[in-house]
Order: C-alpha cells, then sequence, then structure tokens
C-alpha cells in the first residue's frame, strides 16, 4: 500500500528496503514481494501519480519537464554548448523518470549487451541471456486505434505476457507515407527494419513506446498497478528523501551497510530503519551515487575537503557520467496535420482531450515521434579521424534520426516536420559530484555534452545526413523550408548554441568485472566490498547503451530481483 507519513507504517521491520520508487526500484519492490514471506518498503522523495494527468496522456509527455513531477536539476555550464547550463529532468513522482519520459521502447542492439557480459565477465547479461527478462518485462498490446500492425513489428521477437504495456503509436499523421517513400528514395542510406528490437537495430522503423490502451505505461501503473501493491508485504512510503545509507555492524571484516536514514520535513527530523536482508539502492544516476557520496561512499579525494568521512573508499562513485547529445531541427510544413495546434491552443486541443478522457483514443494516445532509425558512419570518414569506432560492433548505430509530426515546444504559429538526432555512441564522459556536506543540496551535474570532437564532429555528420534525407523528392510541396537559419559558416556555433541531452545519464555507479581495479558494483550488483547494499538501476550500465535508456533499465531491474530472489531462496 501507499503511505505519506513515516508514523503511519503499520510495521518497521523490512527484508529489503529499496531506495527510489522509480524505474527499476518498483521493478525490483514488485517481484521481491512475489514471495508473501518477504516485507519490501519503498522509500520515494516524489509523490503520487493519481492525479498527475500530464504523465498519463502520451502527447502531453513534455509538459512534465519543469514541473513539479522534476527534481528540476541543472547542469554546469557546458564548455563545448558555448557555456550553456541545460536543464537536467529527472521523474520526482512514484514512477520516476520512467512517469515522465518520452516513452520511447528500445533495448539496443545486440552488440550492447553482448559487450557488457564480455566487459563484466558475467555472461548473464549477453543479448540472448536477458530474453527472458525482456519478456518478463513487456506485454506487448494493440495500438490504441487497432490499425492493422502486419509489417510494422516482428511478434516473434516481442513477449506479450510481461508486466510493462508497449505499443505502436495509434494515431497517424500524413507525413507517414512520404517518410517511407523517402527511405526508399535514399539509394540504401536509410532503410526500413521491421523491427529495431530484435537485437539489429539500424534503419528506419515504426516507434514502440510504453504505452497500452492510449496511456503512459510506468513502473508505477504497471509494476505497483492495483493487483500488485494491494499486496500485504509490499510498502511504498511517498514524500520520503533519502539522505545516506547506514553501516550497521561488520561481517568478518566486511562492513555491512543495511541501515538508511531519511527525512520527509526537508531534514529538520530523520528517521532511521534497517533491511534485514538488503538494502538496494534504485535512486538513478544522479541521485544513486549523490547518496553514495554523502553516506562516505566515494573518492576519499572528493569527499575529505567536504568534510564527509569516508566510510568506504570506491573512487568510481559518480564519475564518468554519459548521456546522448541531442539536438532538434524544424521544418516548415505544408499541412495542419501536425500535434503543433493541440500542443499550443487549449481550445484546440479541448475535443481531443475529450476523446482521450471518454476513450483513450485519437492524437492525445500517442508520442510525436511515430518513427525513429539508427544510423552508422562510414568507418572511413574524417569523423573517426584519430579515435577507434566507440560504437559496440559494426551493428551498433552512431547517430539516431527521430521523425516527429510537430514541434516539441511549437512557437505561436506553424506546422512543423521535427527531425531530431542523437549522438548515440558519444565518447565524453564527466564527473557528476557532490559539492557540498548536505545532502539535501542539489549536485553537480557534468555530462560534458559534445565535450569530444569526435562527438562534436558526429553531431555535425547527424545534421548533414538529415538534410539529405529532407531533400528526398518525397516531401516537395510538403516541407516548404527549414524553420532555421544555418550556412555553412554558422552550422558550428548553431550545433553549440541548440545541442541539448535526451536524458539517458548512465555510468555514475558503473558495473565491473569482479577485481576490476575500477568500478562500483559486481555484476550481480553488489557494491564493491561492502556487504548488504546493491545497486540497481541505470547508473551501473557500464556503457551508455545505443539506445533509449529505459528498456535497457528494465532489463537490469528485473534480472537483478532474479538474482536476489537466488540468492535468498525466495519464491
Ligand atoms: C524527460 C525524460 C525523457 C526521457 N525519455 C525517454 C524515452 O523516451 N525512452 C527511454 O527509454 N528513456 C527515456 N528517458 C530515460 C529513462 O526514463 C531513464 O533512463 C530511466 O527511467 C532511469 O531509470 P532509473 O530507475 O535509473 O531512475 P528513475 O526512474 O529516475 O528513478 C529514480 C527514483 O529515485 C527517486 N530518488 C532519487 N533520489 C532519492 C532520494 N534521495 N530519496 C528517495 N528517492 C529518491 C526519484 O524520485 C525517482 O523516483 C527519459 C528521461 C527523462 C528524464
Amino acid at each position: 500500500l501507499f503511505y505519506r507519513r513515516f508514523q503511519d507504517l503499520p510495521v518497521k521491520d523490512f527484508d529489503f528496503i529499496v531506495v527510489g520508487g522509480g524505474t527499476a526500484g518498483n521493478v525490483v519492490a514488485n517481484r521481491l514481494s512475489e514471495d508473501p514471506r518477504i516485507r519490501v518498503l519503498v522509500l520515494e522523495a516524489g509523490g503520487s501519480d493519481k492525479d498527475a494527468f500530464n504523465s498519463h496522456v502520451p502527447l502531453y509527455g513534455r509538459r512534465l519537464q519543469g514541473s513539479q513531477f522534476d527534481w528540476n536539476f541543472t547542469t554546469t555550464p557546458q564548455a563545448a554548448l558555448n557555456n550553456r547550463p541545460i536543464a537536467y529532468p529527472r521523474g520526482f513522482i512514484i514512477g520516476g523518470s520512467s512517469s515522465i519520459n518520452l516513452m520511447v521502447y528500445t533495448r539496443g542492439p545486440s552488440e550492447d549487451w553482448d559487450r557488457m557480459a564480455r566487459v563484466t565477465g558475467d555472461s548473464g547479461w549477453n543479448w540472448d541471456n536477458i530474453q527472458s527478462f525482456i519478456r518478463k518485462n513487456e506485454r506487448f498490446v494493440p495500438p490504441a486505434d487497432h490499425h492493422n500492425t502486419t509489417g510494422q513489428f516482428t511478434p516473434s521477437v516481442h513477449g506479450f505476457h510481461g508486466v510493462n504495456s508497449v505499443s505502436l503509436s495509434g494515431w497517424r499523421y500524413s507525413s507517414d507515407p512520404r517518410v517511407l517513400e523517402a527511405m526508399k528514395e535514399s539509394g540504401g542510406e536509410f532503410r526500413f527494419n521491421e523491427d529495431m528490437n530484435s537485437g539489429f537495430h539500424l534503419g528506419f522503423g515504426w516507434t514502440q513506446t510504453t504505452v497500452g490502451h492510449g496511456t503512459r505505461s510506468s513502473s508505477s501503473t504497471s509494476y505497483l498497478g492495483p493487483q500488485y501493491i494491494n499486496r500485504k508485504n509490499l510498502f511504498v512510503l511517498l514524500n520520503t528523501r533519502v539522505l545516506r545509507v547506514k553501516q550497521t555492524h561488520t561481517s568478518s571484516k566486511t562492513l555491512v551497510v543495511r541501515g538508511v536514514e531519511f527525512t520527509q520535513n526537508s531534514g529538520k527530523t530523520t528517521h532511521t530503519l534497517q533491511a534485514t536482508k538488503e538494502l538496494i539502492l534504485s535512486a538513478g544516476s544522479i541521485g544513486t551515487p549523490t547518496i553514495l557520496m554523502h553516506s562516505g561512499i566515494g573518492d576519499p579525494n572528493e569527499l575529505t575537503p567536504l568534510n564527509i568521512k569516508t566510510l568506504h573508499a570506491l573512487p568510481s562513485v559518480g564519475k564518468n557520467l554519459t548521456d546522448h547529445p541531442l539536438l532538434v531541427t524544424n521544418y516548415n510544413a505544408n499541412t495542419t496535420d501536425t500535434t503543433d495546434d493541440i500542443l499550443r491552443n487549449a481550445t484546440f486541443a479541448a475535443p481531443f482531450e475529450r476523446t482521450w478522457n471518454e476513450t483513450r483514443t485519437g492524437p492525445l494516445s500517442s508520442t510525436q515521434g511515430r518513427i525513429l532509425g539508427w544510423f552508422r558512419f562510414n568507418l572511413s570518414e574524417s569523423v573517426f579521424e584519430g579515435v577507434d569506432d566507440p560504437a559496440a560492433g559494426p551493428n551498433s548505430a552512431h547517430y539516431e534520426v527521430i521523425i516527429g509530426n510537430g514541434a516539441g515546444n511549437p512557437p505561436p504559429t506553424g506546422h512543423f516536420l521535427a527531425l531530431t538526432m542523437a549522438v548515440v555512441s558519444p565518447t565524453s564522459a564527466s564527473p557528476s559530484r557532490v559539492n557540498s556536506s548536505n545532502p539535501l543540496a542539489p549536485p553537480l551535474i557534468n555530462p560534458n555534452i559534445l565535450g569530444t570532437t569526435f562527438d562534436f564532429t558526429a553531431m555535425r555528420e547527424a545534421f548533414f545526413a538529415t538534410q539529405r534525407f529532407i531533400s528526398a523528392p518525397s516531401f516537395n510541396g510538403y516541407i516548404t523550408a527549414p524553420a532555421f537559419n544555418v550556412t555553412d559558416a554558422t552550422l558550428d556555433d548553431f550545433i553549440r548554441n541548440n545541442t541539448g541531452v535526451i536524458w539517458h545519464p548512465v555510468k555514475t555507479a558503473a558495473m565491473s568485472a569482479r577485481g576490476a581495479d575500477h568500478g562500483v558494483v559486481d555484476p550481480d550488483l553488489k557494491v564493491k566490498g561492502l556487504e548488504g547494499l546493491r545497486i540497481v538501476d541505470a547508473s551501473v550500465l557500464p556503457f551508455i547503451p545505443t539506445a533509449h535508456t529505459q528498456a535497457p533499465t528494465y532489463i537490469i531491474a528485473e534480472r537483478a530481483a532474479a538474482l536476489i530472489k537466488e540468492e535468498y531462496g525466495l519464491n
């Protein structure tokens, strides 16, 4: 059940305490509480999603950024972006970022997973072996408009009985046939791929999203859905900010960390609980290293100047933050059949909201990007000067293109086709650190966007690629002009002034092989050198996936839960 006040919790002893009721945390809580003998508590900083209308309406997902459901972080000034700091949203709500994200469902190429298995020395992470966890997570359902989906996905690579709904878009736009035609006209550069989630992801395909029956499927609406949240052994305490994890005792010279300190009133009073079996940190790529460092688990060279006493030296904590750089370009379109009027005009949107409220259909039932694709540069291109190919393998992309039927934040007039590009094999990485001894202070976030020559050149090449795509004859008469001004001379500055991120931070508590001299967790996700503490969220990814990161996070969480259940002999 959900609780808002600590004093209302009917019990205070728990086998497992999960810190962060986000994407991964709710999976772990659900799976562990399948065993009625086990008591599980989730501590979540954000509140309920029940009345968060914009969280449930797929088309309105973007409105959650900067809202009360966002932690509203900001990065440090980004050197390669003309020193602009950029907004860095993270979900501050039950379901975490799965309740505020843009719902794209991509698992990444098989090569991503095989590399992770190779580097961590654990074959359990390879593509073949994660299939059962994909299926535990995924419930592929028909799109909201029940259109014929033959040829739009490959049923044999999907799960139909998991917990989290995934579907194709349930609303069509008049640009779709032109986009498909442009692929044919590209002479093989932009091919069609029936299913980018098959393990081979290169090419354009129909976007799959975590939407079921026209509504967002988050880890809260799915894994904490009515059939689970009423379990007598599952407790979720909302509006609870974890400050630190705590050593409980020492066992054969190993520190045991199963205690957790938290507050519900901005630190005025604090409470402490202990898990009898394990504490699981699922506070995400920013929250998890922040909590670790404030607990004295991190790099002593960084902790000591902040007067944080080192409990356990683990220098990799909070390092290597990596994200996907993102650039949006809008093109003026000769049509009114886009999402622009709905997103900028409440009167225009009203009948569509009625339709959605009544039947969960119509344009609000779908996200903007109906088609997206994954592409590689040619290895002989100048983008690779002086660098090895950073992709996981020869079938893994360097850049992604998302086709949006309307601008993300439309200006007062005009209709647009938005071409969004992301560098999906970036080579920049950077520290994300705490810079005060106050656990309630926002951490320093520096994803170092476009911080290497490769990343910058890759973004430039991705921009040229989208220009080639949009000049296909099929767009004649449909695209009138770019809605941005750029020349060869101003392109680099255009990129610096307009690039942001796609909000996929990873690697800040990375997994590494047992015995490695770096990394934060072993391949079973236990914190190196400690007992009682595991990390289960996107922070453990040792490479940034060539994918949007929620599906990889769900997969990690499903496998983590299975590992924990096996270790403790749970049902
Ligand atoms: C705006 C946005 C759009 C995105 N779009 C997509 C997309 O379209 N497709 C995709 O695949 N991925 C997308 N992502 C990324 C994806 O959502 C994340 O990678 C994924 O959800 C991360 O899961 P997580 O479990 O690691 O963290 P989260 O889901 O963020 O969960 C962390 C939880 O911990 C809580 N928490 C943090 N600190 C504390 C604390 N001190 N005490 C208590 N609780 C705490 C948070 O409130 C949160 O609920 C997007 C992300 C954002 C922010």
